[in-house]
C-alpha cells in the first residue's frame, strides 16, 4: 500500500495552537490541492483527537472531482471508541472504518451509524497495531492511503516504518507554544526518519514540500 501523509503547518512546525483547535493553516489554494489529493486516494485516515478537535466530514468537496472520483473510505484510529456517534465521519456520506483495539469494550459505537464498520484490532500498548490495520485495509481494496493527522498519528506511522511520502503547506505564520500539536509528536525517534525532499513549490502566500521516505 502506498500511504501519503499530508498537513498543514505553520513555519515552526505547528498543526494547530495551544487550544488544541481546528486552525485554518491552508490557504484556499492548499485546500483545492488536499481536495484534489483526497479525490486520488482509496481512503483517508486521522487519529480520534482529529475527530474530536476538528469534526472534520473527510469528504471530496469538488463536485466535478467527487462525481469522477467518489468519496475515499474514511478511516478513524480509536484505540478507546472515542468517536462521538454525532461525528462528521459517521454521517453516512461515504463508507467509514473506524478501528479500535480487541482491548477496547466499543461501547459507544455498538450502534454503528449508516455505512459505519467498526473493525477490531490488535492492540500495542493502547495503540491500533498499524500493520493489522493495514493488511485490514488492503483485504478491503485500499492501494493508496492519505493519513490526515494529527500528530500523534503521524508519528505512530512514521514509527511504524510504513508512509511512503510526507507533503506539508507550510504557512507563512509562527504560532509557538510547547503544547502546541506539531507535525510529529509522540515519544521522539531514537532513530531519526530519514527523507529526501522531492519537490519544493511556492503556493499562495506559502510553501508546498514533499518529502520521500527512505
Ligand atoms: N493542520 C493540520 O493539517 C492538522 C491535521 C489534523 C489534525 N490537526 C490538529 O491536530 C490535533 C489533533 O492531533 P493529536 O495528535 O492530538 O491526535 P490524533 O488525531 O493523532 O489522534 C491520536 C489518538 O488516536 C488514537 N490512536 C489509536 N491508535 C493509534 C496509533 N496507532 N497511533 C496514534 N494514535 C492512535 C489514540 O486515542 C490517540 O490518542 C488537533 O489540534 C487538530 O486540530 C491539524
Ligand atoms: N491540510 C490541512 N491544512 C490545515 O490548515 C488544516 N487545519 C487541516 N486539518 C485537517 C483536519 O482534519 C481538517 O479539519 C480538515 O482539513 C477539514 O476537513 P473537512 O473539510 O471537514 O473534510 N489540514
Amino acid at each position: 500500500m502506498y500511504v501519503v501523509v499530508n498537513a498543514g503547518m505553520s513555519a515552526d512546525g505547528k498543526l494547530s495552537d495551544r487550544t488544541r483547535s481546528q486552525v485554518a493553516l491552508s490557504c484556499e489554494d492548499d485546500f483545492e490541492r488536499v481536495d484534489r489529493l483526497r479525490a486520488e486516494t482509496d481512503a483517508i485516515l486521522v487519529g480520534v483527537g482529529t475527530v474530536l478537535a476538528d469534526d472534520p466530514s473527510l469528504t471530496v468537496k469538488d463536485d466535478r472531482l467527487r462525481a469522477e472520483e467518489g468519496n475515499p473510505v474514511r478511516v478513524v484510529l480509536d484505540s478507546s471508541a472515542r468517536t462521538p456517534v454525532d461525528a462528521s465521519v459517521l454521517d453516512g456520506e461515504a463508507e467509514t472504518v473506524v478501528a479500535v483495539t480487541d482491548e477496547t469494550s466499543g461501547d459507544s459505537l455498538d450502534a454503528p451509524r449508516e455505512r459505519t464498520t467498526v473493525v477490531e484490532l490488535p492492540g500495542d500498548d493502547g495503540r491500533v497495531d498499524l500493520h493489522a490495520l493495514l493488511d485490514e485495509l488492503s483485504r478491503r481494496g485500499v492501494e493508496h492511503l492519505m493519513v490526515e493527522g494529527g500528530g500523534e498519528t503521524i508519528a505512530s506511522f512514521l514509527s511504524a516504518g510504513v508512509v511512503d511520502e510526507v507533503r506539508v503547506y507550510v504557512a507563512p505564520v509562527f504560532v509557538g507554544g510547547r503544547e502546541s500539536p506539531t507535525l510529529v509528536d509522540g515519544e521522539g525517534f531514537v532513530e531519526y526518519v530519514e527523507a529526501t525532499v522531492n519537490e519544493v513549490k511556492p503556493l499562495g502566500e506559502g510553501v508546498v514540500l514533499r518529502y520521500i521516505i527512505e
